[in-house]
């Protein structure tokens, strides 16, 4: 029962694992959420990216398609024009003819700015927009152009200051030739550059996104935003032009712009049927501030969550703490209780003034060395002792003095029966008794002997006593149990009635008693 009891309070005293498992499953917990709300805030980053990207080149395609059918317009009007003047000659009426419906396809078509011809001088002789008598575009690049040699494609040329309107436009032109090749003039379409700026700028890519219209040499154009130094800029040295040139006619691209230092995400398209491309561009921090604020907000819950998990984590472990402290408690009040027991058990086995085991003890012990020795067929001695004359000494030296004197008697017979298993009690009063498993009726002679010589050696003065000295006189009992008696009750009053004979033979001296069941009934007396 003892030993079960200790194992029960041990129990909970066991927390050092719960602890460490405690700590190892809230680092476990924080990290697994701290690493997937990276891996989700990284994920969602890319996902924005790729959305801004895909509508940037979405954009770009639609503009750029804008753009197309804005030229292809322009090319169908100027070829018609070519051809009726080719058909009906430079004559008066045809020329009053021509300007009469270029005059109806700039009212109808508002995709178009001006609508000009001129002959092979330069010299106009249709205009939409002002008096063609008194303009000449010999000195233009487009004529140029269509003067060095047949050429029977659009041309769209860098964009220029309208002489008749004085805002820039775009030129799209195209030579008139004769049947035998001789160059007879140009015919030219101009588009405001404002009308592709001002769409742009409609766009929502926020203040610093870019939209440019480009011809594939990299002349800009119509851009977002642009001044007269933006049709000087070339930008065919950019990525996107060169991966144009090199056979990517779409695609995307994240450039920081070495002008103004921004990190961009850029969506080109060029057209296949005109050497244009459109460029759409949107700042990377704008792309992601929608993501930043989730970002912010995802990260701030991990946190949360984080801290929360640690917290609870502080409160487990101060709950273990608390249990720990309150097991320990209890173990020292077990162990005292334990103490207790002790104490108490030894009180109610040992006598208090000799210290020797008390009756119960002795009843108990001998009960069960008997059946002991009974069961495994051995000999067991037994020995009653008495103080002779004790009522003389207490009388001559007073009961504290006697006491003294049983405490240094029992001592020397402690002293003289020593072997693990014997047991010296008192039995009450000044009688004691001892017992000795295994020992048969010789040798508890010889041993019943020693204590008496033992006491005597004390040499306690008893002048009381005929011997003149505390002494003593002992009754012996031997013999193997249910054999020589039928219970530990008779080898007791073999032994008393041994004692008796003792005191009756003069006292400081040993008898041997009979056996219970001895042939002879005879005692033995020693010395
Ligand atoms: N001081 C003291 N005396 C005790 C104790 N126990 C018993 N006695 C005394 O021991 C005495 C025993 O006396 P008796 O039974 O007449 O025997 P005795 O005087 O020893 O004489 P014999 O036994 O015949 O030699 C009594 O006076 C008891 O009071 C004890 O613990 N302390």
């Amino acid at each position: 029962m003892h030993d079960t009891g200790r194992r029960q309070f041990d129990l909970p005293l066991a927390t050092g694992n719960p602890r460490r498992l405690v700590i190892a499953a809230v680092i476990f917990m924080c990290g697994v959420l701290l690493l997937s709300t990276a891996l989700h805030v990284r994920w969602d980053r890319s996902q924005a990216v790729a959305k801004s990207t895909e509508a940037m080149q979405t954009l770009a395609a639609a503009l750029n398609g804008q753009a197309e059918s804005t030229f292809r317009i322009a090319d169908t009007v100027l070829t018609a024009l070519i051809s009726m003047h080719r058909s009906g000659g430079h004559g008066a009426a045809n020329i009053g003819e021509l300007n009469q419906v270029a005059r109806t396809q700039i009212r109808e078509l508002g995709e178009l700015d001006g609508l000009y011809m001129s002959d092979a001088q330069g010299q106009y002789f249709l205009a939409t927009n002002a008096n063609p008598h008194t303009l000449n575009n010999a000195d233009r690049r487009y004529f140029q152009h269509h003067r060095q040699g047949p050429d029977d494609g659009l041309y769209i040329g860098q964009p220029i200051k309208g002489k008749t309107t004085g805002q820039w436009v775009i030129t799209l032109s195209r030579g008139i030739y004769g049947d035998d090749g001789s160059f007879q003039g140009v015919a030219l379409a101009t588009l405001n550059v404002e009308r592709f700026s001002g769409l742009y700028r409609s766009l929502p890519l926020g203040e610093q996104g870019i939209v440019v219209l480009a011809k594939r040499d990299g002349t800009i154009l119509a851009r977002s935003e642009s001044n007269a130094q933006t049709y000087l800029t070339n930008i065919s040295q950019s990525p996107m032009l060169q991966a144009i040139n090199q056979g990517t006619p779409k695609g995307a691209v994240t450039l920081t712009a070495i002008v103004d230092g921004v990190r961009r995400i850029y969506g080109f398209d060029a057209s296949p049927k005109y050497p244009v491309l459109v460029a759409v561009a949107m700042p990377e921090q704008e792309a992601l501030a929608a993501w930043q604020q989730r970002a912010w907000a995802i990260g701030g819950f991990a946190l949360a969550a984080v801290l929360g998990v640690a917290i609870m984590g502080m409160l487990v472990l101060r709950a273990l703490g608390k249990q720990s402290a309150m097991a320990i408690e209890l173990r020292a009040a077990h162990q005292s209780l334990a103490s207790a027991n002790s104490t108490l058990r030894t009180l109610a086995t040992e006598d208090g003034l000799t210290g020797l085991a008390n009756r119960r003890h002795l009843d108990d012990y001998l009960a069960s060395a008997f059946r002991r020795a009974r069961n495994e067929a051995m000999p067991l001695a037994f020995a009653l002792v008495d103080v002779d004359f004790f009522k003389g000494y207490n009388d001559a030296y007073g009961h504290l003095r006697g006491d003294q004197a049983l405490i240094e008697i029992c001592k020397a017979m402690r002293a003289r029966v020593r072997r693990e298993g014997d047991l010296v009690a008192r039995y009450g009063g000044e009688e004691m008794a001892i017992v000795l498993p295994d020992v048969a009726a010789e040798q508890a002679l010889t041993m019943a002997e020693q204590v008496r010589e033992a006491v005597q050696g004390l040499g306690i003065e008893h002048r009381q006593s005929a011997y003149d000295q505390v002494t003593v006189s002992i009754g012996v009992v031997a013999g193997v149990p249910g054999v020589d008696f039928d219970d530990a009750e008779a080898m007791v009053a073999a032994a008393d009635r041994a004692l008796y004979a003792a005191k009756g033979g003069g006292r400081n001296r040993v008898v041997l008693a009979a056996r219970q069941h001895s042939d002879t009934g005879q005692l033995a007396e020693m010395p």
